[in-house]
């Protein structure tokens, strides 16, 4: 079974690398929509994969530490494409929730990354 559990933030960046002419080279914000999906059996007591409340339990304080920051202050986020956050965010999260499977990373309404751990 596959569950999801949605997330969003509010974060400016630029992209350091790209040349000085590019509009995202000017530092912008977006707001973030983030999803994570998570695979697993369904516990016959609690009839869920994981409890929607844990994952936050464990997510909350990581979007915490990017919500209304300026992301190229953060280490490991120099260069915040959404590719390198969902690598970030997956670097962070399956170490405390081995079951993550999926990252999908929405910086505007039609541009984002996908993540599986490759
Ligand atoms: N592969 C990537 N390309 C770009 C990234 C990225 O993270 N990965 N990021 C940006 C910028 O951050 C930019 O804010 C988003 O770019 P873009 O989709 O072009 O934004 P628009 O608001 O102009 O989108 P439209 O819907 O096309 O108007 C750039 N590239
Ligand atoms: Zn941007």
């Amino acid at each position: 079974m596959l569950i999801y559990k949605q997330f969003t933030f509010d974060a400016a960046h630029f992209l350091p690398n790209v040349s000085e002419t590019h509009k995202c080279r000017k530092i912008h914000g977006h707001t973030y929509h983030l999803t994570l999906f998570f695979e697993g059996e369904v516990s016959a007591e609690y009839g869920w994969v994981i409890d929607f409340a844990d994952i936050k339990k464990h997510v909350n304080p990581i979007v915490k530490s990017l919500d209304h920051h300026f992301l190229n202050e953060i280490e490991g986020l120099e260069n915040p494409t959404s590719e390198v956050i969902c690598m970030w965010l997956w670097n962070k999260i399956k170490p405390l929730i081995p079951e993550l499977c999926r990252i999908e990373l929405k910086e505007t309404p039609t541009s984002g990354a996908v993540y599986s751990g490759k």
